[in-house]
């Protein structure tokens, strides 16, 4: 190993939708973090894992940071701000293709109070705007702070995103890897299968219902006799009990489709034929509940 190798920790900030998990995917070049088209579907610090010969580069990947509203709300802020300042790049999510608005304003200023960490502001969907557009989007972020640098990138066209991964690279300090065996990522396939099976339930449901679902894989492990099925049994957390008959259907039809989904996602992941049982359970305002919170996994 040469003494200029290079490790550390990225982590992508900004308003929920701005596209920070598809980077990710993109950077990584694996699906490790969900990505849907409603906002507010990462809830979760998940990493991927940038490796090349001479560096390897940890992204944290945040929920959008938004102005609380609910304790769901305050503790996923608390959860961003926190993994702001243990890592050694930041990068400032923004649209291309929307005026920058008050909560980029919000999270600018989260940003400026962040004194040891570089922020670089990463200016996202360029593949939507015209070149025009574009310059006068990179002039806007250029006056919302001060940025060590500003790249506009495309996950979707592939654009630029070679030139973002050697600009947070410079950022990293010299250390050998801190991830070996070159795994992707280290969450525990517990936590991914519950976000795949998440994405699925999200597809098809109504705009306000994002907030109020989350899953818990109770148990996992590969059938008896068996090294070619992996038995899954999850469950579904819905609020109350007109949310569950959204997400089951009508004649179990909606759910029966989900089910089918997040299987065909899990079995893309983990390379095994799976088997899903997912049930649904009414926990009711869970979102507002700190028992509940910290029984699905959100920790004060
Ligand atoms: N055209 C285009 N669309 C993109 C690009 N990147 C992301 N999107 C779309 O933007 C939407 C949001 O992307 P996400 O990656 O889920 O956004 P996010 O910032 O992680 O969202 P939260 O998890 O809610 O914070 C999705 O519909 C993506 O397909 C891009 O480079 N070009």
């Amino acid at each position: 190993m040469s003494d200029e190798f290079k490790a550390g920790f990225a982590c992508f900030v900004g308003r929920p939708n701005v596209g920070k998990s598809t980077l990710m995917n993109a950077l990584v070049g694996t699906k490790v973090a969900i990505t849907s088209s409603k906002p507010q579907t990462t809830r979760r610090t998940i990493r991927g894992i940038v490796h090349r010969p001479d560096a390897q580069l940890v992204i944290v990947d945040t929920p959008g940071l938004h102005r609380p509203r609910t304790l769901l709300g305050e503790r996923l802020d608390s959860l961003v701000l926190s993994t702001l300042s243990e890592v050694d790049v930041i990068g400032f999510c923004i649209p291309a293709d929307e005026a920058i608005g008050k909560g980029d304003k919000f999270i600018a200023d989260k940003l400026a109070a962040v004194k040891r960490t570089p922020v670089m502001a990463i200016v996202t969907k360029c593949d939507l705007v015209s070149r025009e557009k574009l310059a006068e989007q990179l002039l806007a972020v250029s006056n919302l702070g001060e940025f060590a640098e500003i790249i506009p990138v495309s996950a979707k066209a592939g654009e630029q995103l070679d030139i973002l991964s050697d600009l947070l690279i410079k950022r990293l300090p010299e250390s050998p890897p801190l991830y070996v065996g070159g795994e992707l990522t280290d969450e525990p396939e517990q936590v991914l299968v519950a976000e795949l099976i998440r994405e699925a339930v999200l597809e098809g449901v109504r705009d306000e219902l994002p907030h109020s679902i989350a899953v818990v894989v109770e148990e996992m492990g590969l059938r008896e006799g068996r090294d070619d099925l992996l038995d899954i049994y999850a469950f579904m957390f819905v609020e109350r009990p007109s949310q569950k008959a959204i997400v089951i259907g009508r004649k179990g039809e909606r759910l029966r489709e989900v089910g089918t989904r997040a299987r065909h996602q899990i079995e893309a992941l983990l390379g095994t034929r799976v088997y899903l049982d997912l049930r649904i359970k009414v926990a009711k305002d869970w979102q507002r509940d700190p028992k509940q919170l910290r029984r699905l996994g959100f920790y004060d």
